[in-house]
């Protein structure tokens, strides 16, 4: 592809924004960027936050797009289609759908036949370049259009390639749910912090620090995570304490059991779409 390509966004909520945002702070310029979605409001406020196009036209956008990414609820996945299968079926973009749970197959019977498919499961830490996402090819995709998918996502973080479509359940439920794991954990520590009469904001800093430096330090030390909270964890000191207390819980059966709820709900998903779709 020689000029820019031109990026088309179906739908433009929380996880459009936050990769849209990301796209635009790397090599990404506002004017290849096109959202519709069916409120104008948000897509003004779009248009005002990032200088992107925008219209309540999901054709128009279609029309422009060289890569359409469908960022609609699972749910409406469907309707959205109706709205584009002519024009897609005529210009044949790159489609990359973040959709939960939503199989090609299925996507492809409502884009009214095979297209080249990306499904990309990405998270919403995309919005400060640090996301995580999870890519896979369906075998119409060509070389360029695969290079083009992963040079979207690995804009905004970290773009790893599957094999397997059927993997997306799992990715699911570790890197696109994770981050709300994470706010979770966040707000539990600051909640106990303040508690124990710590200061609101000191102790918003203190956990986000926190987080972010025991992130940074599993990414970069080499060091595997049992032992650097075995090197936290002095004999006879506090976070012993805390570790123990935590263990009595069944912190990590507890971990398991919501990692399985969400892959599950993930396959049921996948599953009322694929019957919806018959
Ligand atoms: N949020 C996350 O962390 C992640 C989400 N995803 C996936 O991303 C997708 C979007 O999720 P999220 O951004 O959270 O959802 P949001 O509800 O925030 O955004 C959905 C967007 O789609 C718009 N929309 C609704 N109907 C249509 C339609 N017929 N045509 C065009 N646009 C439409 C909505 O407009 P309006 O608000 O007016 O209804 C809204 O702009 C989902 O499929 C989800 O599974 C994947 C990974 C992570
Ligand atoms: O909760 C959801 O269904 C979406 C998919 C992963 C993160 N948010």
């Amino acid at each position: 592809m020689s000029k820019q390509p031109t990026i088309g966004f179906i739908g433009a909520g929380n996880m459009a924004s936050a990769i849209i945002g990301g796209m635009l702070a790397e090599r990404f310029k506002p004017e290849q960027i096109w959202a519709s979605a069916p409120d104008d409001r948000q897509l003004q406020s779009l248009a005002k936050r990032f200088g992107i196009n925008t219209t309540t036209d999901n054709r128009h956008c279609a029309t422009q797009a060289d890569v359409l990414v469908l960022a609609v609820k699972p749910q409406v996945m469907q309707e959205a289609c109706s709205t584009i299968h002519s024009v897609v079926q005529n210009t044949r973009p790159l489609i990359v759908s973040i959709a939960a749970g939503l199989d090609a197959a299925t996507l492809e019977s409502w884009l009214g036949g095979e297209l080249p498919i990306v499904r990309c499961m990405p998270n919403t830490p995309a919005l400060v370049g640090q996301g995580a996402s999870a890519l896979y090819a369906t075998p119409a995709v060509s070389a360029p259009q695969r290079q083009l998918a992963e040079q979207i996502f690995a804009s905004v973080g970290l773009a790893v390639w599957l094999d397997e479509e059927s993997q997306m359940h799992a990715v699911t439920a570790l890197s696109g749910s994770g981050p709300a794991y994470c706010f979770l954990f966040l707000e539990a520590l600051e909640d106990a912090a303040r508690n124990a009469g710590l200061d609101a904001a000191v102790a918003r800093q203190l956990a986000i620090q926190t987080l972010a430096g025991a992130a940074k330090m599993a990414r970069d030390s080499g060091d595997d995570p049992a032992t650097l909270k075995r090197n936290v964890m002095s004999p006879g000191g506090t976070t012993e304490k805390a570790i123990e207390t935590f263990e009595t819980a069944d912190f990590s059966g507890i971990v398991a059991s919501a990692y399985e709820a969400a892959r599950t709900r993930s396959g049921e998903l996948a599953e009322q779409l694929r019957k919806s779709a018959d």
